[in-house]
């Protein structure tokens, strides 16, 4: 019987974690099953060290109580001073019983086991068997120990999973508050007007739930006015989800976004939320918007429309609520006029648009973005960076193809190259038409008039020769020294650096070539 018992004890403690429920169901089986008709657990108060009733279950009267026992108060309390079994055959030959709770007759036997975790007092169960002392108290108390044990083990892991709870939610504060400042608006630079407005429009249209569509050519930060706008909307606190339309086939696409239900395609083994379940309360960010597909363009309409979709393989039909923020570096309003893009979605994106113009339309703000690139890239690489008055205006009079994106990248490479920390001209290196990412057909929000078509060393665009890939492997020996010597500010030891060469080396080089010399 008391094996069954406790079989039933190990169930209701197995259960769940939620001891308040437990413990009182614990009390309950040794009422029903092991023939313990009343029982308390008391559980160490740690500040004060006394025992406080957690649980109490009698069948004829009051089930709870606030009594206490402080150590040596009672018997209970002697638990308390020394942790020991206590076994009373009948509670009335024990002058030292207190009684507080008055939960036990006076004419039976009484048991009263310590619970521990890990060594330490936590608690005391407490419990009185149902008719006089008939030679088992020494069985039944062995049986008390036992379950005991349980709830103490099981006491220990919900300990462990508060402490571990406690710990995650404290860590999950931090990463919110550094996400929030590391994507909030302090992260944007920029003093231009242009920018200065983009960031006025986006603070405004964070507080709403308005579809926001950014605009902009490729690395002008159209993510993280994205994360800014979500990071300060009432929607903070929860998910900010991001999807590359581009990155993805169509069908891998639909089931990303939408989700899919088990079996729905070879290998869809398990169901799985798609991004738009994953952002509910949240934020949406579909990136590059203008590359869906026809038949995608309508199911994102429906959902955008209703708020409703099925996953892939599915009926039911799901609602979710989520704000969209989309991004495109295309002229949607052509790809609209040329059948690409559906108009209608085009006006269910355009709600809130936000245009971020390209760097060489804002060269005020390049010295501080650089700046602050540099104080970033120096916070990763544990360096203090600096820039050269002359090193900064030569960034400020490139043209900036890629962006904010390419300016990081090139500091990031003058830095690796710096000794010393300090970045000079020599060092602001700029890649070659075929190593920027993305392609010139990319860039078509560009505008013409102050985006000229730029041929490597065609000779016709001023400072030409300095906007060179060295690396470039079709250049000649000659262009390619020549080129070097232009972004030196033909400073001929600074050249050799760039061209991994001594001193003596590339004035052997401008000799031989018959390169002439420029004086400043
Ligand atoms: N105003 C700015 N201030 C500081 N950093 C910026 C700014 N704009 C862009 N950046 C940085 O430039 C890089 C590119 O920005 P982001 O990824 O947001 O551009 P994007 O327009 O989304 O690019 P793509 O279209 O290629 O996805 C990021 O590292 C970002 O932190």
């Amino acid at each position: 019987m008391l094996l069954a018992a406790l079989y039933a004890v190990s169930r209701v403690l197995s259960r769940s974690l939620a001891f308040n429920e437990t413990l009182r169901d614990v009390l309950r089986v040794l009422h029903d099953e092991a023939g313990l008709s009343r029982g308390l657990i008391g559980v160490v108060d740690a500040e004060t060290g006394k025992l406080a009733i957690h649980t109490i279950y009698n069948p004829d009267g009051p089930n709870s109580d606030d009594a206490q026992y402080g150590p040596g108060e009672g018997v209970i309390g002697l638990i308390l001073e020394k942790p020991r079994t206590i076994k009373l055959p009948r509670v009335a030959d024990e002058p030292r019983f207190l009684n507080r709770t008055q939960l036990y007759d006076p004419e039976l036997p009484f048991i009263a086991v310590p619970i521990k975790v890990g060594g330490n007092l936590q608690g005391v169960l407490a419990v009185q068997p149902e008719g006089p002392e008939d030679g088992l108290l020494e069985e039944r108390a062995q049986f008390v120990e036992m379950v005991a044990n349980l709830i103490g083990q099981s006491l220990r892991l919900s300990l462990e999973v508060a402490q571990e709870k406690s710990t995650l939610l404290e860590e999950r504060d931090l990463l919110r508050r550094t996400v929030r400042h590391q994507f909030g608006f302090d992260s944007m630079v920029g003093r231009s007007a242009v920018m200065r407005r983009v960031f006025d429009q986006a603070r405004l249209v964070a507080k709403w739930n308005t579809t926001v569509l950014i605009r902009g050519e490729t690395g002008t930060g159209k993510e993280l006015i994205a994360n800014a706008i979500h990071y300060n909307s009432p929607r903070a606190r929860n998910a900010m989800v991001r999807l590359n339309c581009a990155a993805l086939p169509e069908n891998l696409l639909e089931s990303e976004l939408f989700g899919h239900e088990r079996g729905a395609f070879t290998g869809a083994v398990e169901s799985r939320k798609g991004r738009f379940e994953q952002a509910h309360g949240g934020t949406l960010f579909l990136d590059e918007i203008g590359e869906v597909s026809a038949p995608f363009q309508a199911k994102l309409l429906r959902i955008l429309q209703e708020g409703e979709f099925e996953r892939v393989g599915g009926s039911k039909t799901i609602k979710v609520d989520v704000r969209i923020i989309a991004a495109t570096h295309r002229d949607l309003e052509t790809a609209v006029d040329m059948g690409d893009f559906r108009e209608d979605l085009f006006y269910r994106l355009n709600v809130m648009p936000l245009f971020l113009p390209p760097l060489r339309e804002r060269i005020e703000d390049i010295p501080e973005i650089a700046r602050h690139l540099l104080g970033k890239i120096g916070n990763d690489q544990k360096r203090k960076l600096s820039l050269t008055d002359m090193a900064q205006r030569r960034l400020a009079n490139h043209e900036w193809p890629g962006n904010v994106r390419e300016l990081e990248n090139c500091l990031e490479r003058a830095a690796v190259l710096s000794e010393d920390g300090k970045i000079d001209v020599d060092l602001i290196r700029f890649p070659s038409a075929r190593e920027r990412t993305p392609p010139r057909a990319q860039r078509s929000l560009a505008n013409p008039a102050v985006n000229p078509v730029f041929s490597p060393l065609s000779g016709s665009a001023p400072g030409a020769l300095s906007e060179v890939d060295i690396d470039d492997p079709n250049l000649s020996e000659k262009e390619r020294v020549i080129a070097a010597l232009e972004q030196a500010g033909w400073v001929q030891a600074k050249a050799a650096r760039i061209l991994g060469m001594t001193p003596r080396q590339i004035a052997y080089r401008i000799q031989t070539l018959n390169i002439e010399v420029k004086q400043f």
